[in-house]
């Protein structure tokens, strides 16, 4: 293995590993850490934790473990995963865990760049945009877990890093990869280990891959790993794939704007069942229920929990915040269980958290890495006879789900 990657959550892992796919490595995403080593010929292994709101302790506890791990596979370079919207909590993992593995690899000056200007986060001058609108004006706001109520990633990052934080500001990054190299130099003289980078193409993430050839560590989105696979001799080829298929179903408990809007149009010609978040934290909702429901509806199914911020925030009022995410979480874990158990082959998920707990419960240790249905979201084999999908909340186009779904069974 030659890139070692960890992923701070599911759906933010497939869509690295996508990135890396497309760029020409042999890519595979594994489930938390795994106990015996990989197979051979992995170029580049991601192991994905669901570790982005968990204890910081905890959360820098496993990304340790994870990069013992990948040392052991021989990997050369690493790569810390986090999401394109630096979803943390208050108190932040992203910061502690970058540093711990900084110290770990002995890392002088490590790349923050969570841009992925292809699903329409840039930054400029260290603030970070969703599309034309600032972070902390794009929605992200109201994320039930991780409310990013900012956009300087100088200050983000320097909340919860103990170290200083630098910039390498687009009019450097514009200037090519010697020009970046240099410039994360400065900065390190100056005293900055921590270096926001901008970014605002695609092709400014090629460059910062460059400058990045000989850095032990590297942080961000899936983006900044765009230029990464040319360091390793890799050229870009597409990923071979079986499809699959057999009943299709889709389950979301993403409440981001983006996830409403699909499943707004995804009803308009599909069944779908709201699962009321308060009859699940009471227990009064039974996860076989749903999956024979969906088991036995046509066309392509949908349960969601997915609502509003306004009927979110009554919830999280009533039960509180972890409560009312554990109880969904474990919820739609054992729906999936007896989706499978019921002979699903196609599963689609929407949501991070959501996702993590659905490859979790359904103990998935490795998903082969397929084509990619839309910016950010690859298809994967997780089983001889199970393929699935993991939707990061804010990806996909309107007509995600029907997309998937094909793209899944081979179309
Ligand atoms: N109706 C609801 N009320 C409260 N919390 C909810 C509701 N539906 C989903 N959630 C929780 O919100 C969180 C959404 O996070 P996640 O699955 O990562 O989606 P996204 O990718 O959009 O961030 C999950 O923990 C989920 O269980
Ligand atoms: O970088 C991204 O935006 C995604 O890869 C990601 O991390 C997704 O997280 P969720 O929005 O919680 O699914």
């Amino acid at each position: 293995m030659k890139l070692g990657c960890i992923g701070d959550d599911f759906t933010g892992s497939s869509d690295l590993a996508n990135t890396l796919s497309k760029a020409g490595m042999r890519a595979v995403q594994y489930t938390g850490i795994p106990s015996s080593p990989a197979s051979a010929d992995v170029e580049a292994g991601v192991v994905a934790l669901k570790s982005r709101s968990i204890a910081v302790d905890e959360a820098v506890a496993m990304s340790l473990e994870a990069l013992a791990w990948l040392k052991a596979q021989g990997c050369q370079q690493f790569f810390f995963k986090y999401c394109s919207t630096f979803d943390s909590t208050a108190k932040g993992n992203i910061g502690p865990v970058a540093d711990a593995l900084a110290d770990a690899l002995d890392a002088d000056r490590v790349i923050v760049c969570p841009a992925f200007p292809g699903a329409g986060r840039s930054i400029y001058q260290g603030h970070l945009f969703v599309n034309d609108t600032l972070l902390n004006e794009s929605g992200m706001e109201n994320h039930p877990l991780t409310p990013m109520r900012d956009s300087s990633l100088r200050r983000l990052m320097g909340a919860q890093s103990k170290h200083s934080v630098g910039l390498v500001p687009a009019s450097k990054v514009f200037a090519g990869a010697d020009a970046i190299a240099e410039h994360l130099r400065t900065e390190r003289e100056s005293g900055h280990r921590m270096i926001v980078v901008d970014a605002l193409r695609d092709d400014d993430l090629i460059e910062i891959g460059k400058a990045a050839k000989d850095l032990p560590l590297i942080t961000g989105g899936s983006g900044v790993a765009l230029g990464l696979p040319a360091n390793f001799g890799c050229v870009p080829k597409a990923a071979a794939w079986r499809g699959q298929k057999g009943k299709a179903v889709v389950l979301s408990g993403s409440c981001s704007a983006a996830t409403r809007g699909q499943i707004e149009h995804h009803l308009k010609a599909n069944p779908g069942l709201k699962i009321d978040a308060e009859k699940v934290i009471a227990g009064e909702q039974s996860a076989q229920e749903v999956a024979r429901w969906l088991m036995q509806a046509p066309d392509l199914p949908i349960a969601y929990s997915s609502a509003d911020p306004d009927e979110v925030q009554r919830v999280q009022d009533v039960f509180g915040m972890e409560k009312s995410a554990a109880a969904l979480e474990t919820f739609f874990g054992k729906t999936a269980q007896h989706l499978v158990a019921l002979g699903a082959t196609r599963i689609l998920t929407a949501g991070g958290e959501t996702s993590g707990a659905v490859v979790e419960a359904l103990e998935l240790s490795t998903l082969e890495i397929g084509p990619e249905i839309d910016p950010g979201v690859p298809a994967l084999r997780a089983g001889e006879n199970l393929v699935i999908a993991l939707k990061s909340g804010n990806f996909g186009s309107i007509d995600y789900f029907e997309k998937a779904a094909g793209v899944l069974g081979g179309d």
